[in-house]
């Protein structure tokens, strides 16, 4: 899927060493949730990456996630997860689907299993450039989201306030990654990108948090808005579309499988009574393949 290109030294300007290897990587979207996937299987350590490296990698090809696909004895591939700002995550819905597509390609399966620092997720071919992946169970308790105290995660004892606007009482769900769901009525006139910062960096969640805002419009439908953390506001954000479900269907605010409606895109989210798995499906695109200096 992508392949290194060259191993020798790239000088600058000034003649010093900047980087040792160039790569193909491919750009990928999963309902405009944009990625850089890169595979690196086979040739561990050819990519050193930091938090400067895919800052600097976020510079060249704006991206909200770097996904990376590295050997696994028990799965189809290990993946790992980098916001743009850096930080290295545990769980990415859209990326999670992005990757399974694109390796989907490789393999001609309809099937495979992709393990990452928030387990292992099963994805599955849901039709031309559309996958579903199941990503386990929410997790609910106010250690697992986490949060610095104890307290309810139905509806957090937590409000913030800026520029007159006072939103308080979310949902706090943990995908494999920190979620906090507020329930809005308007969101269409609503400052994601005054209060969601002040959301993300909040005492009250030790590892930051993503802020989702919701506004119900029926049982079924639930238009939904994320400001990322490490990547701020994306056109779709898949584990946020799982805990927005979580959260509203916690509250009786909707069914159990629901469309969520991001700007970029619709997710359809099933929390199946079953197994309580939460089932993410919706689109991919593959917009080809990029250079990367690593
Ligand atoms: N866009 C991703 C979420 C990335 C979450 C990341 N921003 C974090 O820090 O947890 C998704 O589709 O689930």
């Amino acid at each position: 899927m992508c392949a290194a290109i060259n191993t020798g030294a790239v000088l600058d300007v000034k003649g010093r060493e900047r980087y040792r290897s160039r790569m193909i990587a491919r750009l990928m979207n999963g309902a405009g949730n944009k990625f850089i996937l890169a595979d690196v299987r086979g040739r561990a350590g050819v990519f050193n990456l930091s938090a400067d490296s895919v800052k600097a990698m976020a510079r060249a090809h704006p991206f909200d996630q770097l996904l990376v696909l590295e050997d696994s004895d028990t799965s189809d591939a290990f993946m790992r997860i980098w916001n743009s700002d850096g930080d290295e995550v545990g769980a990415c819905g859209n990326g999670t689907r992005a990757a399974a597509w694109a390796m989907m390609q490789e393999t001609g399966s309809d099937t495979l299993s992709l393990d990452t620092a928030g387990g292992v997720l099963l994805a599955r071919d849901a039709g031309p450039m559309s996958v579903s992946v199941d990503m386990g169970e929410p997790r609910l308790d106010w250690t697992e989201i986490p949060l610095v105290r104890p307290m309810d995660t139905l509806q957090l004892d937590f409000a913030v306030e800026k520029d007159g606007v006072r939103i308080e009482a979310p949902g706090a769900v943990s995908m494999g990654n920190p979620h906090a769901v507020f329930f809005i009525r308007d969101i269409a006139n609503f400052p994601v990108t005054g209060l969601g910062p002040v959301v993300e960096h909040a005492p009250l969640f030790p590892e930051r948090v993503n802020a989702g805002f919701a506004q119900i419009l029926d049982a079924r439908h639930i238009r939904l808005r994320v400001w990322e953390r490490g990547a701020g506001i994306t056109a779709a954000c898949g584990t946020g579309a799982c805990a927005a479900l979580v959260a509203a269907h916690r509250r009786g605010l909707c069914d159990r499988q629901a469309m969520i409606h991001a700007d970029g895109g619709d997710l359809s989210v099933e929390w199946r009574k079953s197994d309580n798995h939460v089932i993410l499906t919706g689109p991919v695109e593959d917009e080809g393949p990029i250079e990367l200096d690593i």
